[in-house]
């Protein structure tokens, strides 16, 4: 089912937590919202799940309206799975209780649900606790119950609102995992919120980065990356640098700048024209080259398979990242060349 949102606005006194948001989510997609604390995530996902009502604007589930002026259908009306990390569990009933319930409602015998239930406990590594009561389990432990009752339920659209936010690396990594396939095989429509971009970048289709109860872009992981819209995407997804430059020319979706230092630097583009321009250097845009120009080392952190030095290019205020294959020590001198970039979009 295809998920269109127009123009909603939900507001808490004189603040908008979501602010005429317009958006369609095809059917089938795995659709992640990625935003700062406080950008109206949750709120939105309320909204939609009907837990919210909203104050203007209108959500469409498969074309049927479901929430709009005069009109809010129930949550149970809209055929929405739900994971919430506050998502109320059924307290009198056991963990495989609460998993086999959406099988039995759906016309399954009492054992054949059960028995299903077990299996989706299985996935979310919950067996050993199918006859605990929620109230016994951790936080991440009924979110894992919350899980494998969405399974479950085999919603066609699913909502989840930082479903792992609260696990293990290990059993996290697991989780991704088992999500990725539950979306392959199921075909559900999926919402899911979080604000871990190596999250959103490893499951989604589609990333929407919110900002301030708005959509500032909805891309592909890989588009996010490369092709950011604005500063605040790019500042946001991956390492990097936004300075100010000049565009002297473009074509063929790159442009020549001038940096505020006097370098030049040749840089993808999307519609570049000669003027001032931003310009997003990553890590991977700049390498030492003895040929370049002399930058001092500010700081350089361990990434994991690489080192991240800070770098500062003589006499200029501009500090740029830049990926080392070992440490360089802060003070340290070296030649840096700027091989590529990406030019933001001018307003
Ligand atoms: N019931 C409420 N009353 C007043 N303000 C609220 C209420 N619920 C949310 N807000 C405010 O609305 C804004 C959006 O909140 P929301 O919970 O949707 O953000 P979020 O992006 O999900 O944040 P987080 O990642 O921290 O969970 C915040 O500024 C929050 O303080």
């Amino acid at each position: 089912m295809s998920i269109t949102l127009e123009n909603l606005t939900r507001r808490y006194g004189a603040s908008h937590a979501v602010d005429r948001l317009s958006a369609t989510i095809p059917t089938g997609c795995f659709f992640t919202v990625l935003g700062p604390s406080g950008c109206g995530k949750s709120t939105l996902l309320r909204m939609i799940a009907g837990l919210e009502p909203l104050d203007e604007g209108r959500i469409m589930l498969e074309g049927r309206a479901v929430a709009g002026p005069g009109l809010h259908l129930p949550p149970e009306a809209r055929g929405v799975g739900v994971v919430f990390q506050s998502y109320a569990l059924w307290p009198h009933m056991d963990v495989l209780g609460n998993v086999a319930f959406p099988i039995e409602a759906a016309g399954a015998s009492r054992s054949a649900a059960r028995a299903e239930a077990q299996q989706h406990l299985h996935s979310v590594d919950l067996a050993r606790f199918a006859d605990r009561r929620p109230a016994d389990l951790s936080g991440g432990q009924r979110q894992r119950v919350a899980l494998a009752r969405c399974l479950a339920a085999q919603a066609r659209i699913v909502l989840m609102d930082e479903p792992l936010a609260n696990l293990d690396p290990h059993l996290r990594a697991a989780m991704e995992e088992e999500m990725t396939a539950f979306h392959a095989r199921a075909g559900a429509t999926t919402l899911f919120i979080t604000h871990d971009q190596r999250e959103a970048m490893a499951l989604s289709d589609l990333v929407a980065v919110m900002r301030a109860g708005r959509f500032e872009q909805i891309a592909t992981p890989q588009d996010l990356h490369d092709r950011p819209a604005t500063a605040f995407v790019a500042g946001f997804i991956g390492r990097g640098v936004v300075l100010q430059s000049e565009v002297m020319s473009s074509s063929r979706g790159e442009a020549a700048l001038r940096l505020a230092t006097g370098l030049q630097v040749v840089a993808r583009a999307a519609q570049a024209r000669p003027g001032p321009a931003q310009v997003l250097l990553r890590p991977g845009d700049l390498r030492v080259d003895p040929a370049g120009a002399s930058a001092r080392v500010l700081a350089c952190a361990y990434r994991g398979d690489h080192w991240e030095a800070r770098v500062q290019l003589d006499d200029q205020a501009d500090v740029l990242l830049l990926n080392l294959p070992q440490r360089a020590a802060p003070g340290e001198s070296l030649t840096v060349a700027i091989t590529g970039g990406w030019v933001l979009p001018q307003g």
